[in-house]
């Protein structure tokens, strides 16, 4: 399995603060790669170091072995890295239709089934402003699919604010991306129940260091992780 997202010794710094220290990670083509992490572990700076949202400080992001760590956001949207946030972004005033149109236009890919693949063509008439969260959710990935841009797709926190009824056809729709489409997945999430059924392997973010990488059951075991987390729900 070749690697398609390798990063290495990558830190970032902020007013002398490190908020993400040597962090040493290599994903693999179609794999699934689950981020976890106490609150303010640097999981979200980690995603926003690989999307180009911020520059790091140290050390070196390389995608299918090209080093990409001073490249522009737009450049590596080009080479399939797609990325979702933790609070929804969408317009309120477009139909779903119109989010996927104007998605495939900005990245002259083809519209064609991205509302399928994700479950959502019942909807497409609807404004967002009138999507449940979950459905929401759902309409991000399809513009992500639309622009190109889902390759190697980093998800920060998908399940956040969305109904406990909706999560598992969420789940599905994300699953069967990685599943069935092969795409690469690096995925925030903290529900251990969800992570299960979906990721490869786990890696543990703490104190902006990665603290452990393994099998899901392998990391629910890890005396270590389970030391980070006092106080917090694994
Ligand atoms: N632009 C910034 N300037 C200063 N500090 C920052 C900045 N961005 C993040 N931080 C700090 O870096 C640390 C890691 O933040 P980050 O959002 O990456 O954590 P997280 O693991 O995603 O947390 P959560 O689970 O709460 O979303 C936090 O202490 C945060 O306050």
């Amino acid at each position: 399995m070749a690697d398609v997202l390798t990063l290495t010794g990558l830190s970032w710094s902020v007013g002398g603060s490190a908020i993400l220290s040597d962090v040493d990670l290599a994903v693999g083509e179609g794999e699934f790669v689950a981020v976890i992490g106490p609150n303010g572990a640097g999981k979200t700076s980690l995603f926003n170091l690989i999307s180009g949202l911020t520059r790091a400080s140290a050390g070196r992001i390389a995608v299918d072995g090209a080093d990409i760590t001073g490249e522009a956001p737009h450049r590596r949207a080009r080479r399939g890295i797609g990325r979702t946030f933790q609070s929804s972004s969408v317009f309120p005033t477009m139909t779903v239709a119109e989010h996927v149109a104007l998605a495939a236009r900005v990245g002259k890919a083809k519209q064609s089934d991205a509302l399928e693949r994700v479950r959502l063509t019942r909807r497409a008439g609807a404004l967002a402003a009138d999507l449940s969260h979950g459905d929401k959710r759902k309409l991000e990935l399809a513009m992500l699919l639309a622009s190109g841009a889902g390759r190697l797709l980093l998800l920060d926190e998908p399940m956040a604010g969305v109904a406990s009824g909706d999560v598992p056809e969420l789940v599905a729709v994300i699953r069967s991306l990685h599943r069935d489409e092969g795409r690469t997945v690096l995925m925030v999430e903290h529900h251990m129940e969800v992570l299960l059924g979906l990721a490869d392997r786990v890696a543990v973010l703490h104190h902006g260091a990665l603290l452990a990488v393994g099998t899901p059951d392998r990391i629910m075991a890890d005396a270590r992780v389970q030391e980070a987390y006092v106080g917090e729900a694994l």
